[in-house]
């Protein structure tokens, strides 16, 4: 069974038509990139995924039952900015996921259990390379060492999915290359499905195993909002 099904999926917002006719079947360890013009649709695609948003039509499942309507910790999730708390060090940020969870049926999370959040949090911040940075701030941080932060953060309550929306949108060249590189790891060793935006067609081509353009097949210059944008191509890589 596939671990993603879309079929016929569609969302409208009152009488606009974003996405429609959306068919596709994704298998666990997929790292599908996705791009498309400008407010077609792509980010609301993901909040369908994330379950902030509900299909107005059609299924999207997920292991073959619909998605859940909220977001669950089988989904992480990282946007182009804004992700980390600004309060909270590097350390703090990611240890909370966790500390909410636990602490949801301990009350205050002390003492070993305190401890071992710790360690997993300072060993996933290890991974994305921000082990000197633990106690920084975000705004002490570079905008590429934010998104680690946001990408560790995201990944510390171990999810299936990840998602994308525009993670290196903001950051310079050079910079963007090594989270290519930081991305690409983090998807193989964490066993990742991973859903990307982006609006650089080269990053699209470059990473991940499947490409999708979303565009609009039918169009109307009477009627913008009548017909909405699906997977147009669907690209292996
Ligand atoms: N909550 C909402 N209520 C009403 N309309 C919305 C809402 N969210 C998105 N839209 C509309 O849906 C369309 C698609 O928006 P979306 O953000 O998904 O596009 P996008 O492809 O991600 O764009 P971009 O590449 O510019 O980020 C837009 O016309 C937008 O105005």
């Amino acid at each position: 069974m596939s671990l993603l099904s879309m079929r016929n999926l569609e969302k409208h917002y009152g009488n606009q038509v974003v996405l429609e006719r959306v068919n596709a079947e994704v298998q666990e360890g997929e790292f599908v990139s996705i791009v498309g013009a400008s407010g077609c649709g792509k980010t609301t695609f993901l909040k369908m995924m994330l379950g902030t948003e509900s299909p107005s039509k059609g299924q999207l499942l997920l292991d073959g039952k619909p998605i859940k309507q909220e977001p669950g910790e089988d989904r992480g999730v990282v946007f182009q900015r804004y992700s980390v708390f600004p309060h909270l060090t590097a350390l703090q940020n990611v240890m909370l996921g966790e500390e909410f969870v636990q602490a949801r049926w301990l009350g205050r999370v002390w003492g070993s259990k305190r401890k071992a959040i710790a360690d997993s949090a300072k060993e996933m911040l290890t991974q994305v390379g921000l082990g000197h940075a633990l106690d920084k701030y975000p705004h002490q941080l570079s905008g590429g060492m934010q998104q680690r932060l946001a990408l560790a953060q995201a990944l510390t309550k171990k999810p299936r999915i990840l998602l994308l929306d525009e993670p290196f949108g903001a950051l310079d060249p050079g910079i963007r290359k090594d989270m290519h590189q930081l991305i690409t790891e983090l998807w193989k060793q964490h066993h990742l499905t991973i859903f990307m935006i982006t609006h650089d067609l080269k990053e699209g081509f470059s990473l991940g195993s499947r490409l999708w353009v979303f565009d609009k097949i039918r169009h109307d210059p009477q009627a913008p909002d009548a017909w909405g944008a699906s997977i147009t191509y669907d690209i292996p890589l």
